[in-house]
């Protein structure tokens, strides 16, 4: 019989999922799964019960929540040759991945995505000995994400970043950085630069447009120096898609980029302090399998399974 174990986060988002559990649970082992949950207790926690899954032989593993338990969950699972295959139930405040993998957000029919059986490659990124699935970043734009309480995401979900954002968008200042991204380099001070697996990222889902979830590159924005005037044009125009061709912002794909700078750096990796400069980024091309609704996905995140044919 296969196994499923379900991992999932009683705080994230609205604390819906644990009124759904039973139901889960049944669904499961009605298509054949011996299924077992675990609710996490706090940060970290998530990827250590990835890793127990792992060592008792779970075919398929779940992360419940949001980006920061899936985050977890495949810093658990990532450093297996051959990781068990993930689903994803998207009940957090933010669910960019599972956006980005038309994932529903009712918990029942993300369930059954699952359970139809069907899945596709995605990239993974590593930086220096951490896993991400979405975006890293740096630049104190990236570093809101820390600040948010818990209460108000529970209270408002993304508009509570939006308004953080607001609050210290006058306070932001450019930092100075030395990035190399394949065979080229930028030096100089930079408001933010952003490393994308995917298209979707905080709620601006035009950010990477051309980004695919499966083809080894991640997409890298950097935006240079500007004023709070110029900062907020650019941020209206990526809502629309429309900011790539500006000269204060670099755009390009690259497989392995490298980070320094003479001031320590945080680096956000999905929504939760990662680490710090210096770090190597290295893409780990269709590491894992992932549960998703095949005929829904962008037709460049669909071209893996063409090939394959
Ligand atoms: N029982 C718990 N109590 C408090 N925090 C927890 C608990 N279990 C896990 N966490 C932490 O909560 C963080 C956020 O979780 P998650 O992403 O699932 O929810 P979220 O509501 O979408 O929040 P965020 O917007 O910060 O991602 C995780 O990174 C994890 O470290």
């Amino acid at each position: 019989m296969k196994r499923a174990r379900i991992i999932y986060n009683p705080t994230s988002g609205r604390e819906i999922f644990k009124k759904y559990l039973p139901e889960v649970l049944q669904r499961f082992e009605q298509a054949g799964f011996e299924t077992s949950c675990h609710a996490t207790t706090g940060k970290g926690d998530a990827t250590e019960a990835a890793i127990s899954a792992v060592e008792r032989g779970c075919d398929i593993v779940v992360a419940a929540g949001g980006d920061g338990t899936l985050n977890e969950v495949v810093n658990g699972l990532a450093r297996q040759k051959n990781p068990p295959k993930l689903g994803i139930i998207p009940v957090g405040t933010t669910n960019d991945f599972a956006r980005a993998l038309h994932l529903p957000r009712d918990v029942l029919r993300a369930t059954e995505i699952i359970l139809q059986g069907e899945t596709i490659p995605v990239d993974i990124g590593k930086m220096n000995d951490k896993y991400f699935v979405n975006i890293a970043g740096g630049g104190r734009l990236t570093e809101l994400t820390y600040e948010v309480p818990s209460k108000l995401k529970t209270m408002l979900g993304q508009l509570a970043y939006y308004l953080k954002g607001i609050e210290i968008l006058p306070s932001i200042r450019p930092t100075y950085i030395h990035l190399e991204y394949d065979d080229q380099m930028f030096e100089g001070e930079a408001m933010l630069f952003l490393i994308g697996l995917t298209n979707s990222v905080g709620g601006f889902e035009k950010l990477f447009p051309n980004a695919s979830i499966n083809d080894g590159y991640f997409s890298l924005l950097i935006l240079k120096k500007t004023n709070l005037a110029d900062f907020i044009r650019l941020a209206t125009m990526a809502l629309r898609g429309e900011h790539l061709n500006d000269p204060k912002i670099i755009f390009a794909k690259a497989s392995r980029i490298q980070v320094s700078s003479p001031e320590k750096v945080l680096i956000n990796l999905d929504g939760e302090l990662g680490g710090e400069t210096p770090a190597t980024f290295t893409n780990i091309c269709r590491h894992l399998q992932v549960f998703a609704p095949i005929d829904q996905l962008r037709p460049e995140d669909k071209k893996i399974l063409e090939e394959n044919l």
